[in-house]
């Protein structure tokens, strides 16, 4: 006979997010300010992952910050050193990988994320974006001479290529806490999808 007064205990969000990824890398996405580098370091927590965050590891690398890298050898060389420090990266798994703001776009480097990522847009509106950036000045493509104006260019850009992410959470007025279970329920749906393993 059943014993209908035990409880129903299921598997908790945590757990289920992280059976919904497997041995794959969930891989943040999205516009500079949009919460990549924090919220991915806190998910990963969560799901008692490793985290890297890919502008770190170039920093690591490089011996140099993002904007020496710029200043000293352009956009077009930083871009094919994040598409090998990625692809490394994708090699090893499952962790938490948080992405440079250009990264997705790059066509190399979001093939090589969706064979072994799960991709995951934190889509922000530009006025939450800006408020988050313009407190600081390490950013190098927004030294101009009106930096929201070109975020705002670089949202019509980039959007488009960003809605092929395989998950979006919108990361807007929400608490960094709140943001970190809306990824968690985001990542568990997707394997009720049969996205999962
Ligand atoms: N949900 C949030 N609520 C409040 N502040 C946030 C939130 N998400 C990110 N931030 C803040 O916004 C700034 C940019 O976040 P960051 O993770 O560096 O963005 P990205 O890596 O996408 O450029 C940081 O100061 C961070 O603490
Ligand atoms: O959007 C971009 O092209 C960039 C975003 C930055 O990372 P965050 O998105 O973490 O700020 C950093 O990789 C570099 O300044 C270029
Ligand atoms: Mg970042």
């Amino acid at each position: 006979m059943n014993d209908l007064s035990a409880p129903v205990v299921g598997p908790s969000l945590t757990e289920q997010a992280r059976a919904a990824l497997g041995k794959r890398n969930l891989v943040f996405v999205g516009l500079m300010g949009a919460g990549k580098s924090v919220i991915g370091r806190m998910v990963a927590q969560a799901l008692s992952l490793p985290f890297v965050d890919t502008d770190t590891e170039i920093e690591r690398v490089s011996r140099m910050t993002i904007s020496e890298l710029f200043a000293a050898y352009g956009e077009v060389e930083f871009r094919s050193l994040e598409t090998r420090v990625i692809a490394r990266l994708m090699e090893g798994g499952p962790r938490v990988i948080s992405t440079g703001g250009g990264a997705f776009i790059n066509e190399n480097t979001r093939q090589v994320i969706g064979e072994g990522g799960v991709s995951v847009w934190l889509n922000a509106e530009l006025d939450v974006l800006w408020e988050r950036v313009n407190k600081r000045d390490h950013r190098p493509l927004l030294k101009t001479e009106n930096p929201k104006a070109t975020l705002e260019n670089l949202m019509h850009q980039r959007y488009p290529i960003y809605a092929l992410a395989d998950l979006t959470v919108q990361s807007g007025q929400v608490r960094k806490e709140a943001m970190v279970t809306n990824v968690l329920s985001a990542l568990a749906k997707s394997d009720q999808k049969g996205d999962g393993e």
